[in-house]
């Protein structure tokens, strides 16, 4: 049984809540110090309390006291303050300290009830969270729970265990990088190197002798002969992100290196064999880049004998929420501060908001919200979000557009669960490919038209 602590030195209303919480193993205590007492020993889930506790009854201070403490104990603890009649005041200040919710007496059996029913399912519900993004998942450090993620790390999964060239697809900011880690990870070359470099990051003429090295003497300024990332792969896993921005003249190197796994470095004679996986990633279309001969068909089949697709954050569901708890107790650790968590409103404006930079948007809101926090739960202003309100009595009753939307919507989901593949989308909504096209079309889902 879950137990529920009632710190109340009125002993008609200890007896009263034991009756009305039946189900639950509720334990009393009468003041502070007996409270923090069963705190550390039962560890309740729930604490219904009276901030009118002695030795001051008639105030509020050592309630707040308590409350206080009990919070900085066991921060995920739900606190449920009991408040004399009209001692508003007093119950916001708890709020704004982290109490979950306020009660005014007299006390209602079957609306304390309510409440505490509720406070204890959130209570497990954010214990299960904490667990979940605790316990190392599938695929190492990637947190998720929605369908479209764990659809993806499954087949990241699958491939890690072999050599197979894989093509990371997301936008800026999914994770392509950190599940072509967890892929690395979950290799059998996690003991050997795994090596990164952003295509787009280094001049053109940088990146051949970046990639492949250079002898000595090959032009001026190489002092002595540098070993390239290709060779400081060796063994493990070369990650290529944005391969869609690597210049043609390039590409014809790298798809012979891709090919026959030697390499030479910029100058030198000799073939240096290689022996390393190749994750690559990029934001771009390839598809279209191969179409208008900005990018190589050859290389672009020979980089994604496998694709993954990540999908952007607005596309994963409660993931949002979880990932944002997760990265506010990092960020708690770091910058030294005690947010316990997010107001409705700011829960609400994070699922309402798009995220066009992702999950590293997501980290820069919350990591500027926990430092100008001034109360202990970060609001929507904090994360410089604003909740557009959703009024019922704005919700189109128009058949066509409720048609509409509901149909937009279904298009985007399955076309996130069939990973881009237009035939298995059109497969998934019982429609053929050109009813499809002409749907996307109608609704101007331009992200779909052109395969970002
Ligand atoms: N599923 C996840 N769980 C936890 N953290 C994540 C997850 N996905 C991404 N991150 C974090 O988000 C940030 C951005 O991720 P990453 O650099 O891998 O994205 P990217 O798609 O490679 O971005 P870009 O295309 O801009 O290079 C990183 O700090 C990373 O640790």
């Amino acid at each position: 049984m879950d137990k529920i602590l009632v710190v109340d030195d009125d002993l008609g209303i200890q007896k009263q809540l034991k009756w009305s919480l039946t189900g639950y193993d509720v334990i009393f205590a009468e003041d502070r110090q007996s409270a923090i007492a069963q705190l550390r020993r039962f560890e309740p889930k729930v604490v219904t309390l009276d901030l009118g506790l002695p030795p001051d009854p008639a105030n509020a201070s050592e309630g707040l006291l308590t409350l206080e403490e009990i919070l900085s104990l066991a921060p995920q603890t739900k606190v449920i303050v009991v408040t004399g009649n009209n001692d508003k005041e007093n119950a916001l200040k708890a709020i704004s300290l982290g109490a979950y919710d306020f009660y005014q007496k007299p006390i209602d059996s079957d609306t304390i009830q309510i409440l505490v029913h509720r406070a204890n399912n959130l209570f497990k519900l954010e214990q299960e969270n904490r667990q979940l993004a605790k316990a190392s998942p599938a695929m190492g450090k990637i947190i998720g729970n929605s369908e479209q993620i764990q659809l993806a790390s499954r087949r990241a999964e699958k491939i890690a265990q072999t050599d197979i060239s894989t093509l990371l697809l997301g936008e800026s900011g999914t994770g392509k990088e950190v599940f072509a880690r967890s892929i690395h990870d979950h290799s059998l070359r996690r003991d050997k190197p795994f090596v990164a470099i952003n295509c787009a990051s280094i001049p053109e003429n940088l990146l051949e002798s970046e990639l492949f090295g250079y002898e000595k003497g090959a032009f001026t300024g190489a002092n002595k002969t540098t070993l390239g990332k290709i060779e400081t792969a060796q063994g493990g896993t070369l990650f290529l992100d944005e391969i869609g921005d690597m210049p043609l003249g390039l590409q014809a190197k790298m798809l012979r290196f891709l090919q026959e796994r030697v390499i030479e470095r910029v100058g030198g004679r000799s073939e240096i064999p290689v022996d390393i996986r190749v994750i690559c990633a990029t934001h771009r279309n390839l598809q279209s880049m191969v179409a208008e001969q900005t990018f190589r068909e050859d290389l672009y089949y020979r980089v994604g004998e496998i694709v993954i697709t990540i999908p952007p954050l607005r596309d994963r569901d409660n993931d949002i929420v979880l990932l944002a708890r997760t990265f506010l107790s990092q960020y708690n650790e770091e910058f030294n501060t005690k947010v316990k968590g997010f107001s409705d409103t700011a829960i609400k404006a994070m699922l309402q908001h798009n995220w066009p930079g992702n999950i590293r948007e997501l980290q820069n809101k919350l990591k500027s919200a926990v430092i100008l926090c001034e109360g202990t739960m970060i609001q929507a202003d904090d994360l410089g979000l604003m909740v557009k309100e959703e009024d019922d009595s704005m919700e189109t009753l128009n058949l066509r557009e409720v048609r509409e939307l509901a149909e937009s919507k279904a298009i985007r989901r399955a076309y996130h669960l069939s990973e881009k593949n237009m035939s298995r989308t059109a497969e998934l909504l019982g429609v053929t490919r050109p009813t499809l096209y002409s749907l996307i079309d109608k609704y101007h889902m331009e992200d779909i038209k052109t395969g970002v």
